[in-house]
């Protein structure tokens, strides 16, 4: 499957199967020898009373994620096409916590994020006092860099450019992920602010490099520009695979992200 053009490989696994390892997350992953895609999504017995299913995240390198905004839209796809979905709306538990879930119908579905959360030692960034709107640091090779910080359950930075076809995306991207600014590296998005209601977006995930599209990204990267003040609080997102819809309507609001999902291939690993 697929979520505007960030591709996942599903396993359901409500069996009780236990999740791959991440050896097998980067032999599904290999676009050459495997499968192919930017993350492994496993479907699993829902945590919390009153979701309908639970949901893990891998990245096509084997290391595990909190969160995947495409992701939980193609579970939610997933779900619905299995008929165990009977609501227009349902909940479902990721590792950061239970999302509300809309079907918006043709394949499209709305997420509930989470609250945006902007301490570095949520993000986590390692960085000492409170949050701040935007951090500079200066990277080897590179130069001073200017960025906002955010969790979305995952972390991000995000970095304002001029034009985005030309961002820095896969030199920047890993050097600061290797910066030793984010202990646990993080997601880089690179936003080109259109108009108060429109942003450009191109994200280089941890554990996957630039993907066509990130659902945490585009929230993370509209909640660190609402906050400085440069985009109303409903932005649509434009990503090269596909758009998103961004809304987050108070600073204690959770962010909700609308978004296509498309099935591409099933069938069985023989590993
Ligand atoms: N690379 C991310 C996980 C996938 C997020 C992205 N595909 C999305 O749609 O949110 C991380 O390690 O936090």
């Amino acid at each position: 499957m697929h979520g505007a053009g960030n591709d996942f490989v599903l396993l359901d696994l409500r069996d009780g199967t236990p999740p791959p390892s991440p050896e097998l997350c980067r032999a599904l992953a290999d676009r050459h020898a495997g499968v192919g895609c930017d993350q492994i999504l496993t479907i699993e017995s829902a945590r919390t009373p009153g979701a309908l299913a639970a949901y893990g995240i891998w990245n096509a390198d084997g290391s595990p994620s909190s969160q995947c905004g495409n992701g939980a839209r193609c579970v939610a796809a997933w779900l619905v096409r299995d008929g165990a979905a009977g609501e227009a709306r349902f909940a479902l538990d990721s590792p950061a916590g239970t999302h509300a879930v809309d079907v918006l119908g043709e394949g499209r579905f709305r997420v509930a994020m989470g609250v945006p959360r902007f301490a570095p030692g949520q993000v986590p960034l390692a960085v000492d006092g409170p949050a701040a709107d935007d951090y500079e640091a200066t990277l080897a090779g590179i130069g001073r860099v200017r960025f906002g910080a955010v969790s979305m359950g995952n972390p991000h930075a995000v970095l304002e450019v001029d034009d985005i076809e030309a961002a820095p995306v896969a030199t920047l991207g890993p050097a600061l992920q290797d910066s030793g600014l984010f202990p646990q590296s993080a997601n880089i998005g690179f936003a080109q602010v259109i108009d108060r209601g429109r942003i450009r977006l191109r994200v280089y995930e941890r554990g996957a490099g630039e993907t066509l599209a990130c659902g945490s990204g585009a929230c993370a990267a509209v909640a660190v520009l609402v906050r400085r003040g440069r985009v109303e609080r409903e932005v649509a997102v434009s990503l090269p695979g596909g758009e998103l819809h961004i809304a987050w309507p108070d600073d204690a609001a959770q962010v909700a992200m609308a978004g296509p999902t498309a099935f591409v291939f099933e069938g069985e690993w023989t590993g």
